[in-house]
Order: C-alpha cells, then structure tokens, then sequence
C-alpha cells in the first residue's frame, strides 16, 4: 500500500506574495547556509521568472533592508517575545524580521505586512507558528514607526547612533576611532548604510562611449570611472566583452595609485598578489604603459580562475595560485607592487547587507597578524627603490595605519604621501595615508598607504 501523500508546507508556496517569499529565501539562505545575499538573491530572481520588474525591485528591497535592519529588529523583538530570540525556530525569526521590516522601516499598512506575514508563515512553518507571528508582529504594529520604535527602547546615545545607522557597536566604535572622532561619523555610517550607485570602470574602450552606453555619469575622481542611477549592468554589451566592468570608483583609484606612485629606474614588472577575483588587476593591466609585465597572484584556486578570466584578452601577463608569504618568486623581482589584502570588509558593507552582523571584533587580530607577513613579503618583492601600495576596503585602525606604521617604521622603507597624487580628490589625506569615505567621496571606505623600499 502506498502510503498517503504527507502534504508538505512548501507545496502551498505557489500561492503565496512572490516578492515576500523571495525575500524570504533570501533571509533563510543568509541565516541557515550562511549564503551571501548580493549572490542569492539574483539568482532566486533569475530563478523565478514569474516575478515582474515590481515585484523583484520589492523582493531586494525587503531582503537587504531587512538584512541591514537586524540590529534594531531584534532589539524590538527581543522585547516582545518571551523565548532568547536564539531559541525560536530560525525561519519564525526571519519571518518576524520581514514583517517588523516592512511595519517600522516601510510603514506597509499594518493588515498587509501581518497578514502577509503570517500566510508565508503558516506555509513554511505550519499554524502553530503563525499565531505566534500574528501576536507579536501586532505588536509591532501598535508601536509606531522606527523613529519611535527606537525612542522606546532608549540606551545611550552609541547604542542610539548603533541601530538608527544600523551597525553593530564594535562598527561604529571603529569607525569613530578612524574618523578622529563624532564630528562626521553619523553621516558616514548613514552612507554606508545606503544602497550603493553601481559604478563601472572604462578598461578598454573610452570612458564618453561607456557612458554613453550605460546611460551613466562620468565618476568625479577617476578618469575611467562611470556612475550608473540603476539598471542592471550585466545587460551592457562592454561589460559582457569585458572592455567594462562594475568596479566601485574607490577600488579604481586604488589601483590608480600603484600605477601613478612615483618611481626612479627600471619599470618594467608589476605584481598584484592577493589578485582575485581580478578587478584591480584588470584596471591595471588596461593602464600600465608598454613594455610592463602584470603578474596576478592568489591564494584560492578558484579566485586565481576568476583573475584569469579577468586577464583573458590582456597581453603580457601571468597569473599564479601562489600564497603572498611563500611566493615562487624570487626576492626583488618587482618594480611596482599591490598589496589589495584580505580585510574585515568594514568599508565595503554597503555592498554585502548581512556582513556586518556576521563579522565580529575577533576577526580583526588574525587578519592583523595576516596583513602583517604579507605586507612584508610584499616588501621583499620589490626591488630596492620599488614601490608597495597596501590597500584595503577597510578603515578599521589596526588594519590599515596599524599594519603600514609598522613597516614604515623599517630603515629600509620610506612613506610615500597619497593626498598629493591625488589633488583632484578633497579629504583624502589620513595622516600620510589615504582615506575615501562613502559620505565625503560616494565610494567604499578604502583606505591606501604608499611605501617606497630604499635599500
Ligand atoms: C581584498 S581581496 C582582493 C581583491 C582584488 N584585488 C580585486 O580588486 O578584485 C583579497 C584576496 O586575497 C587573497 N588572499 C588571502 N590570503 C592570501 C595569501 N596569503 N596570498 C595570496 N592571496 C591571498 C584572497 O583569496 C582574496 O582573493
């Protein structure tokens, strides 16, 4: 005998909100496969073709607003439900994380984001769970809006600036440390807060034809550089052929610098060792002048692939699947070296909504010591003379000024002042380093230190 057909939850799915149940899925990935949204989502809307360009424009909305929001989410939820939020079911708890998003941040009539809520609920998650969601999500709904969600749940002014920006405390703490202080720090975590305009950098072709194509601005720094106020930029003829790219403005003039850095001698090698997934080493080899011989270097296979595919039509390059600290090349092979090193991200988290809540303050002191040897492998890369530029999309202090003074505390390395190669760029100078905040330039928070090996 056949045993009767169990009628499984998700088989009601067909039914339910598709830009909500997208959303959904999204959460769910981030929170049970530690799933990257910026990955997930376009591939759950590429998946489900039924959705419109409304209905996807919601989903994205509702995923990475509610993915930035988790802070001051659970500071809410944590309040009205009587279980650790930690034990409750974690797709109930994504669930009351998309309806508290949508009734505080979106202000979604109260009947709508509830009734919503609880049908996608009582699909994934059965009835019992649905009255649960019901209960509190009405709640939240009596609360009011986020302004005064967060005066009732008061706490100090960090704790205040932490869920109105949307960032964990440690965050906030360290970019008050890299900005001198309180003056700016609102405005810039708000930015980084923002969703981000897609920039594209012209590799080979002009930058008048990209815009032109694109429908975007020239960039205000960098030359190669185009703003785009929307669209889907993997539709563009040039970003297929790989003449374009997405690229943010502040990893172009990163890459900018180690091409610009002043140089006596031979200038003939130049190598990018932590490379993947390719993009300031496609920028590079688009504008490093003839003769030069790019040599790209990762660690993980699969980036090393992904800078080869970026390299594919360049000329006169080699790239390696080679660890920085035990590199297959020999001492002082190189005239021009960058260093792009592996980071927490904190200055890129407007492109990845759930980074911030997944990072913690103990990721810092390993990639310290991390950045440390390949920082000085990158010195004994160059040759006397040679210049290092040591990037990251971080401006967290211990990785960034932290790691270069202790190299530029070497006799045998010089600082090279950024600010001045770059005059066109206002407040970039961070001591004798560089600095771009997404408040003051529209770009991630990169950060950029030159050095120069003397001997
Ligand atoms: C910030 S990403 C580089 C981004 C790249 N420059 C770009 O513009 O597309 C850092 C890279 O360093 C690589 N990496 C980490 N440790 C490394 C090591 N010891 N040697 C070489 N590469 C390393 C990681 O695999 C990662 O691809």
């Amino acid at each position: 005998m056949t045993p009767p057909k169990r009628r499984h939850p998700a088989a009601r799915r067909r039914n339910l909100d598709g830009a909500r149940l997208t959303a959904f899925d999204v959460l769910d990935g981030v929170s049970s496969r530690a799933a990257y949204a910026n990955l997930l989502l376009p591939q759950l809307l590429r998946e489900r073709p039924e959705l419109d360009e409304r209905d996807a424009a919601f989903a994205t909305q509702l995923a990475y607003g509610a993915l930035r929001a988790q802070g001051a989410l659970d500071a809410i939820l944590a309040g009205l439900v009587s279980r650790p939020l930690g034990e409750l079911d974690p797709r109930v708890l994504d669930l009351l994380r998309l309806g508290t998003y949508q009734l505080i941040d979106l202000r979604v009539p109260a009947h709508a984001a509830v009734d919503t809520t609880v049908d996608l609920t009582r699909a994934i998650v059965g009835t019992g769970a649905s009255g649960l969601v019901n209960a509190v999500l009405r709640k939240v709904a009596a609360g009011g809006a986020r302004e005064q969600w967060l005066d009732a749940l008061g706490g100090d002014d960090a704790r205040r600036l932490a869920l109105a920006t949307n960032h964990p405390a440690w965050i906030v703490d360290a970019w008050r440390d890299a900005l001198g202080g309180d003056a700016e720090l609102e405005p810039a975590l708000l930015a980084d807060d923002a969703a981000p305009e897609v920039h594209l950098v012209a590799r080979r072709m002009a930058r008048d034809e990209l815009a032109a194509e694109s429908g975007g601005e020239a960039g205000p720094w960098s030359p190669y550089a185009v703003r785009l106020h929307g669209g889907d930029p993997g539709r563009l003829a040039s970003v297929r052929s790989g003449a374009a790219a997405v690229q943010d403005e502040g990893s172009q003039l990163a890459g900018l610098l180690l091409a610009r850095a002043p140089l006596e001698g031979r200038d003939e090698a130049w190598l990018d060792v932590c490379a993947g997934p390719g993009g300031k080493a496609g920028l590079l080899a688009a504008v490093r002048p003839a003769g030069v011989r790019l040599t790209a270097a990762d660690r993980a296979t699969h980036r090393a692939e992904l800078v080869r595919a970026a390299l594919r039509d360049a000329a006169d390059v080699e790239v390696l699947t080679a660890d920085g600290r035990e590199p297959p090349w020999a001492p002082g092979s190189f005239d021009r070296v960058l260093l792009d090193a592996p980071c927490t991200g904190l200055g890129a988290l407007r492109r990845r909504p759930e980074v911030r809540w997944r990072r913690t303050p103990e990721d810092v002191a390993p990639l310290v010591e991390l950045q440390l040897e390949l920082l000085a492998a990158a010195l004994a890369a160059v040759r006397p003379g040679g210049v290092v530029a040591y990037v990251t999309c971080s401006p967290h202090t211990e990785e960034t000024v932290g790691v270069v003074d202790v190299a530029a505390a070497r006799d045998d390395v010089e600082v090279l002042p950024v600010a001045p190669l770059f005059p066109e760029v206002p407040g970039l100078a961070r001591g004798r380093y560089g600095q771009l905040w997404p408040h003051r330039h529209g770009t991630d928070a990169m950060f950029m230190a030159l050095l120069r090996r003397t001997s």
